[in-house]
């Protein structure tokens, strides 16, 4: 005979107080409509954290910038210093510079606080551009990226303006100089330039309003935009869900790797701590922007190796290298090539060929399909050697910013690095181009001998007639399929010069098109035939001391077909 036991009454009529707040939450914000959020998935790779640290600093930057407004006082009205730094006593200067000043010796932790802020913006910049050149290097930014590479791109030039508006904020000798090369270049645009100074010093310069107007600028317009566009590129991220490297599993129509919750939430969370650390150790032990130093600003001064920071610095290498070239045009005006070259035509040709090349790239290749699997740069050799082109071209004139600097250090003649930089402004990206493009070739190359030959294990193997061989691994089954499921790219066809007798009229666009999408196409080291996968297979599973293949035949064509079961989570496109 059964019988049936009753659990004892637990004495709960309702629910656990976790899920009655959740509820009540339900009920105004409909979070549960949010739950799949919690599954998203984020692949893993260690390239994909510039982005985060780019947002870690960026959110540092608005705390330390918000504690710093209740302290920094932006006007240019004159005062007397008659604070702590004996060095500054007695002189007159800026109640910016002097609150600059203040901030750093009287308000406790302050000094901290602005070094903490210097650091986190020429961290954010730099995480940010090798977050670009990750992009490019490894076509995340096709379709359906496209747009959201542009609000990258707006970030971008947003936040190199906001860090050179804060950096003249403090109104001290070295932001003096920096702002009084932007006056000029701003007057070198024929035309406009002249009313665009006017406007932005609010008269001559350098007047009474610039540091009051940057900021306006700095703390709120600038800043508000870049947040408002950087919410707006992260739920794209989302909508369009991760890029992944190619691998086993990974295909077109899904996204392989953790689950927000929990496991990204607290990889995440553990690296936002660890980027303030290292922010604020450096913060802490290594000095940035001395103002007191440099002294106030006064327009019949500049002080010695004056510097931008980083990110402005191949503006000023620009700038120094070019030939002091005028043209005074009849009736008087004259045009300043000297400066509006490599200050604003020069940059604004650079920005646009990085703004538009995901459409450049479409147009060229006439690709209309999505593309949700990157490239690795080795496989895409023309893309790489420009986009590494383009990085040595910024170095140089990075380098030639630094010339005074490097003459007193180095004992060099400041003419001949000018010259140097004038030259390599040239050679060293055609150089780097063909290198780069050259070490792609040779990657692939190397790609190809593995699939064939295997691994090189660096054992050495004495054989019974006394040869000696190095002993070969074949790869295992997922990194050839990484290796041969990379995608082969097929050149636009070219056009026929006349249909049925009739000139083509597009003949001359198409033929541009066929001869970039050529050079685009170029280096592309075919993949082993399967009759040569199976030649060489056969010869590693038969060689005197090499190890048998674990390996079957390999079907490329179906790529979703070999799941390792490693990952522990996917979702689909
Ligand atoms: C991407 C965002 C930002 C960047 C790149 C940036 C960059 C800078 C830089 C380079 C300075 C000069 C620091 C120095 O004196 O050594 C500065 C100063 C300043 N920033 Fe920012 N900043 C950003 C956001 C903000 C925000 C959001 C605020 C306020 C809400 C802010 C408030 C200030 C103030 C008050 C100063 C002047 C104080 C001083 O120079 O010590 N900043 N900023
Ligand atoms: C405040 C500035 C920015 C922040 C905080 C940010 C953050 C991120 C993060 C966290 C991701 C996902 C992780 C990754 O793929 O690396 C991402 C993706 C992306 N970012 Fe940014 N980004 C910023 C600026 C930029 C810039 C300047 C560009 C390029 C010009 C750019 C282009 C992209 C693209 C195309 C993706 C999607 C790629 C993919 O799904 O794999 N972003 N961004």
């Amino acid at each position: 005979m059964s019988t049936i036991e009753e659990a004892p009454p637990s004495g709960r009529t309702e629910a656990p107080k976790g899920e009655r707040i959740a509820d009540w939450a339900d009920g105004r914000l409909g979070i549960y409509n949010f739950g799949f959020l919690a599954r998203k998935v984020f692949p893993e790779h260690w390239s994909f954290m510039f982005g985060e640290i780019a947002l870690y600093s960026f959110i540092i930057l608005i705390l330390t910038g918000t504690w710093l407004t209740l302290f920094f006082e932006p006007s240019m009205a004159e005062t007397v210093y008659h604070g702590s730094y004996v060095p500054l006593q007695g002189i007159p200067m800026s109640k910016a510079y002097a609150s600059t000043i203040d901030i750093s010796f009287e308000v406790r932790g302050g000094l901290f606080i602005r070094q903490l802020h210097h650091w986190s913006a020429l961290t954010m910049i730099g995480a940010l551009c090798l977050h670009t050149l990750r992009h490019f290097l490894t076509g995340s930014f096709r379709k359906p990226r496209e747009v959201n590479w542009l609000i990258g791109f707006v970030i971008l030039v947003l936040v190199i303006l906001e860090g050179f508006v804060g950096y003249s904020l403090p109104d001290d000798l070295l932001s003096g100089t920096g702002l009084r090369i932007a006056e000029g270049v701003t007057l070198a645009i024929p035309v406009v330039g002249t009313y665009a100074t006017m406007f932005l010093f609010g008269g001559e310069y350098p007047g009474q309003d610039v540091v009051p107007r940057f900021y306006s600028l700095h703390i709120l317009l600038i800043p508000g935009i870049m947040l408002a566009l950087t919410v707006i590129h992260l739920i794209l991220v989302f909508y369009h869900k991760h890029t992944q490297f190619r691998g086993p599993g990974r295909t077109e129509n899904n996204v392989v790797g953790q689950p927000l919750m929990p496991h990204y939430t607290a990889k995440a969370g553990g690296f936002f701590f660890l980027v303030s650390g290292v922010l604020a150790l450096t913060a802490g032990i290594a000095q940035i922007n001395p103002v007191w130093t440099y002294g106030p600003y006064r327009s019949d001064q500049i002080s010695q190796g004056s510097q931008p920071d980083w990110y402005m610095g191949f503006l000023e290498g620009a700038l120094r290298a070019f030939p002091a070239w005028e043209w005074t045009v009849p009736g008087g005006y004259t045009v300043n090539f000297g400066v509006l070259i490599p200050a604003v035509i020069l940059p604004t040709l650079m920005m646009l060929v990085l703004a538009l090349w995901p459409f450049l790239e479409a147009w060229v290749t006439g690709d209309k399909d999505e593309h949700h699997l990157l490239d690795r740069p080795r496989d895409h050799p023309t893309r790489t050697a420009f986009g590494c082109a383009f990085v040595a071209l910024y170095l140089v004139l990075l380098f030639g910013g630094a010339n005074d600097i490097l003459a007193e250090r180095f004992h060099l003649s400041l003419n001949q690095i000018t010259y140097a930089v004038r030259i390599g402004f040239f050679l060293v990206p055609a150089l780097t181009y063909v290198i780069t493009k050259r070490i792609c070739l040779g990657l692939q190359l190397r790609d190809r001998d593995k699939l064939l030959h295997g691994r090189e294990t660096g054992k050495i193997r004495r054989l019974p007639h006394g040869e000696f061989v190095e002993v070969h691994e074949p790869l295992d089954r997922g990194q050839e399929y990484a290796l041969l499921s990379r995608e082969v790219r097929e050149t636009a066809p070219a056009p026929a010069a006349e249909h049925d007798g009739v000139p083509n009229p597009r003949a001359r666009k198409e033929i541009l098109r066929h001869r970039l999408s050529r050079w685009l196409n170029s280096g592309q080291i075919p993949h082993p035939t399967p009759q040569e996968m199976q030649q060489a297979r056969a010869h590693l599973d038969h060689a005197p001391d090499g190890h048998a293949s674990p390996n079957g035949h390999l079907d490329t064509a179906r790529p979703g077909a070999l799941q390792p079961g490693r990952e522990p989570d996917q979702e689909l496109h």
